[in-house]
C-alpha cells in the first residue's frame, strides 16, 4: 500500500475543495426554486460562485474544515495500525498546505495543536469487509452545523407541535423541529441525517452515517422512504431559507436510518449539515493503495459558474447598496435599514470566541472606534517572505458572542459587527443605543470573502491559535446584508417568529 498516504491526502484535498456532484445538483435545484432577486436567491448565487472558486483555487470551500471523520472498510489482514499512522500524516500535511484549517483545540487550555492532530482528532473508524479493496470515506462537518445537531428523547412535548410519542408521527415532529431550531445558524439550506433508536452515542453515530448516503438515493425501508418524502415536501414551508433570510428552500436533503433501542429509551438524533456538505470517498487497490474510483461523482461534472454569473447580474439591479469605508460614523450607521446590502472597504478586524471573552476585561490592542469586527476564523498561510495571506475566510456563527457583544460594542465604539446567523436581544439593544449594525455575510463562502482581503496588516493574539487570533485585514468590496439595524429591527427575530407559526401548522397527525 505504498500509495495509501498519498491517496488519503488526495481524498482530503478533494473533500475540502470540490463539492461533489450530487450536492451541487441539490444547490442548483434550490437556486431554481428561489424567486429571483430575493436575499436567499442572491445568497445562493454567492454560494454557487464560491463552490466554483474553491474548485479553481483548490482551496477550502468553507474555512471551517470541520472534524475530519474517516470511515474505512478494509479486507481481513490489512494493517490498520499502519493505515491510521498514514491517515494522521496525511491530515497533518493537508493542514500544512492550507487545505484544512488548524482545528484541533485543547479543551482545557485552549491551545491549538496546529496540525489537526490530538486526542480525539481526527476521528478514524475501521471496519472489515469481505471485498478485496479498501474504501476510505471522509466527511468534513463544520462546528457551526455540528452545534445545531439535536437529540430528542420520546415521548416528549415539542414546542409548537405538541406531544410527540414513540411512533412514526412523533419522529416526524422531532425532525421538523430540528430544522426549525437550526434556523440559519448552521448555514441553511442544509442536509439532515436522522438516527432513530440506539443509545445516545450510537443514535448520533447513526445520524451522522446517514450523511454518507447519496443525495438522490431511495430509502429501502418503506416507512422511512415515506417519512423522508414527507420531510422533503414540508420542511420548506417553514420559510427559513438560505442563511435564515427567509425563502422557499430550507432543506436540501433528509436521510433517515433506524436501529434497535433499549425498552426504556427512544432517541431521535439529528445531524445537521450545512450546504457545504463535504463528504467524499475513494476505493483503493489494496496492494498499491492507488485510487481506483471515487465513491461520489466528483464536482466538475456539474459546473457552478454560469449559474452564479447569470443570477448575480439580474439581482444587482434590485437591491439598495451602500458603500462604507472604515472607520464608520454613527450617522452612516443610522441610515442603514434591514435589507440593505453594505459593501465594506478599509480595515476589518477578525475576532471570535477567545477575543470576545478577552475584551470583556482587557483593553483592545488598537483603537476600535468606528471599527468593523468580523466573526471569522480564517485559514491563513505564510509565504517564504514571512507574509501572511488569507486562504479562506467566511463568517462564523455570531450567536456564540451574544453574552459579550453588546458590552464590547459600547466599550470600544464598534459600529459594524459582521458574522452569520444573527444575534439576540441584548446585542440588538446595544446596536440601537450605541448606533451599530449587524451584517450577515454568507456562511461558508470562504473563497468569495478571502478575495476581498487584499493585505494582512497585522495580527494580535496569535497565542489564541490561527482561527481565534485577531487579524487586521485590508479589505475591498466585502458585501454583506444588514439583518439587524440601529432602529431595533431584526430579520432573524422576524424569521424565527414566522417559521414558528408555520411549524405549528404541521402539528396535525400525518402517520397514524
Ligand atoms: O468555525 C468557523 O469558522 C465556522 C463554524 O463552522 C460556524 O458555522 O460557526
Ligand atoms: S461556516 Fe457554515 S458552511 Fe462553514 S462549516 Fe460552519 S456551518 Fe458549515
Amino acid at each position: 500500500m505504498q500509495q495509501f498516504q498519498q491517496s488519503v491526502y488526495k481524498l482530503i484535498v478533494e473533500t475540502s475543495t470540490n463539492l461533489p456532484a450530487d450536492v451541487r445538483e441539490a444547490i442548483q435545484a434550490a437556486k431554481a426554486q428561489e424567486d429571483a432577486g430575493t436575499r436567499s436567491a442572491l445568497s445562493l448565487s454567492t454560494i454557487a460562485n464560491n463552490i466554483h472558486m474553491a474548485e479553481c483555487n483548490v482551496s477550502p470551500i468553507c474555512q471551517d474544515t470541520g472534524m475530519p471523520t474517516f470511515i474505512i472498510h478494509c479486507p481481513v489482514g490489512a494493517n490498520q495500525i499502519v493505515m491510521k499512522k498514514q491517515i494522521l500524516a496525511a491530515v497533518a500535511q493537508a493542514t500544512k498546505d492550507s487545505k484544512l484549517r488548524t482545528n484541533s483545540v485543547d479543551s482545557l487550555t485552549g491551545a491549538n495543536t496546529g496540525d489537526n492532530l490530538g486526542p480525539g482528532t481526527p476521528v478514524v473508524h475501521f471496519e472489515q469487509w469481505e471485498k478485496d479493496d479498501v474504501e476510505v470515506k471522509l466527511i468534513l462537518k463544520g462546528g457551526g452545523c455540528e452545534n445545531k445537531n439535536i437529540q430528542y428523547s420520546l415521548p416528549m412535548e415539542i414546542e409548537g407541535l405538541g406531544k410527540a410519542g414513540r411512533d412514526l408521527d412523533g419522529i416526524r415532529k422531532c425532525i421538523l423541529h430540528s430544522i426549525y431550531q437550526a434556523q440559519g445558524q448552521g448555514c441553511s439550506a442544509g442536509f439532515i441525517g436522522v438516527g432513530i433508536g440506539g443509545d445516545r452515542t450510537t443514535g448520533y453515530e447513526l445520524a451522522k452515517h446517514q450523511l454518507f448516503r447519496h443525495v438522490d438515493d431511495v430509502n429501502p425501508i418503506e416507512e422511512l422512504r415515506q417519512l423522508e418524502d414527507y420531510i422533503m415536501g414540508n420542511a420548506n414551508s417553514l420559510g427559513i431559507g438560505t442563511m435564515g433570510f427567509g425563502g422557499q428552500v430550507t432543506l436540501l436533503g433528509c436521510k433517515v436510518g433506524v436501529m434497535n433501542r433499549l425498552p426504556a429509551s427512544f432517541f431521535v438524533s439529528v445531524a445537521y449539515n450545512c450546504w457545504a456538505y463535504r463528504r467524499q470517498g475513494v476505493l483503493l487497490d489494496s496492494n498499491s493503495g492507488d485510487i481506483k474510483e471515487w465513491v461520489y461523482r466528483t464536482g466538475e461534472t456539474v459546473p457552478m459558474n454560469q449559474q452564479a454569473e447569470a443570477a448575480a447580474s439580474t439581482e444587482k439591479a434590485e437591491r439598495r447598496e451602500v458603500v462604507l469605508q472604515t472607520p464608520i460614523s454613527e450617522e452612516q450607521i443610522r441610515e442603514l435599514r434591514v435589507g440593505d446590502v453594505v459593501i465594506i472597504n478599509g480595515i476589518m478586524h477578525t475576532g471570535r470566541d477567545a477575543l470576545h471573552k478577552y475584551l470583556m476585561d482587557h483593553d483592545a490592542p488598537l483603537d476600535l472606534n468606528g471599527a468593523a469586527i468580523y466573526h471569522c476564523g480564517p485559514v491563513m498561510a505564510k509565504d517564504a517572505n514571512g507574509e501572511w495571506h488569507v486562504k479562506a475566510a467566511g463568517p462564523t456563527t455570531s450567536i456564540r458572542e451574544e453574552p459579550y457583544q453588546g458590552d464590547i460594542i459600547k466599550k470600544f465604539g464598534i459600529r459594524a459587527v459582521i458574522g452569520k446567523g444573527g444575534m439576540g436581544a441584548k446585542t440588538l439593544a446595544a446596536l440601537k443605543e450605541h448606533g451599530g449594525v449587524y451584517l450577515n455575510a454568507i456562511g461558508g463562502a470562504a473563497q468569495y470573502y478571502a478575495e476581498c482581503f487584499k493585505k494582512v496588516e497585522g495580527v494580535d493574539f496569535m497565542e489564541f491559535g490561527i482561527p481565534e487570533a485577531m487579524w487586521h485585514l485590508q479589505t475591498e468590496g466585502f458585501a454583506a446584508i444588514v439583518t439587524m439595524d440601529s432602529h431595533g429591527n431584526s430579520l432573524h427575530a422576524e424569521v424565527e417568529k414566522d417559521s414558528f407559526a408555520k411549524l405549528a401548522q404541521l402539528k396535525e397527525t400525518v402517520f397514524s
